[in-house]
C-alpha cells in the first residue's frame, strides 16, 4: 500500500482536494499521487465491551471527518460474505474470543487501501498484543492517539443486555467471556501505549453527549478550516506545476 498511487476514476468526494488534485492531473496526463500509508491518521478506540466505542465514532465521524473502522463489523460482515473464515470468525465471537490478528489486519487494511479518506477511527483494535504487533509489521502506522473509555463492568453489562441488536454475543455468558478477555488482553494493550503517553482515558459513564463534549478538543487539531484546505490545494498545485515544468534546453 505505500506510495499507493490514486488512480484517476477512483471515488473522490465532490469538491474534496482530491477532486481538484485529480483535475490538475488529468490535465497533465498524470494520476495523483497519494499519501504513503504511513502517512494515513489513525486514532485506535479501545474499552470494554459496551463502554460506548461505537456511539462515540458514530460523532466523531459526523464532526471531524474520520472514517470509522470497527475490528467486530468487519468481521461480521465476513461472515455474512461467505468466505472461507466465516465459520471459523462466527465460532470466535460467539466465545468472546478473539480471531487471529492476520485476519483482522487484513481486514483492516483492505478497507483502508479502498478508502478516499486519510483520518481512520479503528475501534475495538488492537484488542491484545498480536493484533498491534501484526497492524504495525503490516502498516507501519503508529497511531495518533488511544482513545479509551473507562467504564465499570455493572454499567457496561447493562448497556449490552439492553443493546438488543441481535448480535450473538449479547447475552450474559457471552459478556462475561468478553468481560474476561478485555481485562486479560486488552488492557495491556492499553498499559503498552500508556507507556507512550498515548492513551487519552475518558470517563464513558457519562450521557453520549457529555462523553462527546469530553472527547472533542482532542480532535480539534484534525479539523481543518476552509482557508486550511485552500492553502493545502494551492500548495499542492503550485508543486505540481515546478514538477511539471520542462527544463530550458
Ligand atoms: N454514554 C452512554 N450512556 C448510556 N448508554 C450508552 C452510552 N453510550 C452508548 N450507550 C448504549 O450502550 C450500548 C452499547 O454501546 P456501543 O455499541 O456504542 O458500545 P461499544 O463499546 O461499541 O460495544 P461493543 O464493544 O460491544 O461493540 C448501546 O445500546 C448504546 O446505545
Ligand atoms: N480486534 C478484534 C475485534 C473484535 N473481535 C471479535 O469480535 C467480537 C465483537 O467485537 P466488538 O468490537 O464489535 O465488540 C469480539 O468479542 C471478538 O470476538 C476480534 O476478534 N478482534
Amino acid at each position: 500500500m505505500s506510495n499507493e498511487v490514486h488512480a484517476v476514476g477512483d471515488k473522490v468526494e465532490p469538491g474534496s482536494v482530491d477532486t481538484v488534485l485529480e483535475s490538475v492531473a488529468m490535465e497533465n496526463g498524470v494520476a495523483a499521487k497519494r499519501s504513503p500509508v504511513k502517512d494515513l491518521k489513525v486514532v485506535f478506540v479501545l474499552g470494554g465491551p459496551g463502554s460506548g466505542k461505537g456511539t462515540q465514532c458514530a460523532k466523531i465521524v459526523d464532526t471531524f471527518g474520520f472514517v470509522h473502522l470497527s475490528a467486530g463489523d468487519l468481521l461480521r460482515a465476513e461472515i455474512n460474505s461467505g468466505n472461507e473464515n466465516g465459520t471459523m470468525i462466527q465460532n470466535m465471537i460467539k466465545e468472546g474470543k478473539i480471531v487471529p490478528a492476520e485476519v483482522t489486519v487484513k481486514l483492516l487494511e483492505k478497507a483502508m487501501k479502498e478508502s478516499d479518506n486519510d483520518k481512520f477511527l479503528i475501534d475495538g483494535f488492537p484488542r491484545n498484543l498480536d493484533n498491534r504487533k501484526c497492524f504495525d509489521e503490516v502498516t507501519g502506522i503508529e497511531p495518533q492517539f488511544i482513545l479509551f473509555f473507562d467504564c465499570p463492568e455493572d454499567e457496561m453489562e447493562r448497556r449490552l443486555l439492553g443493546r438488543n441488536q441481535g448480535r450473538v454475543d449479547d447475552n450474559i455468558e457471552t459478556i462475561r467471556k468478553r468481560f474476561k478477555v478485555f481485562i486479560d488482553s486488552s488492557l495491556p494493550v492499553v498499559g503498552h501505549y500508556e507507556e507512550c503517553g498515548k492513551v487519552h482515558k475518558i470517563d464513558a459513564t457519562k450521557t453520549p453527549s457529555e462523553v462527546f463534549e469530553s472527547i472533542k478538543p482532542l480532535f480539534k487539531h484534525f479539523k481543518q478550516t476552509d482557508s486550511e484546505i485552500q492553502v493545502e490545494l494551492v500548495e499542492a498545485i503550485k508543486n505540481h506545476s515546478i514538477r511539471s515544468t520542462p527544463v530550458a534546453a
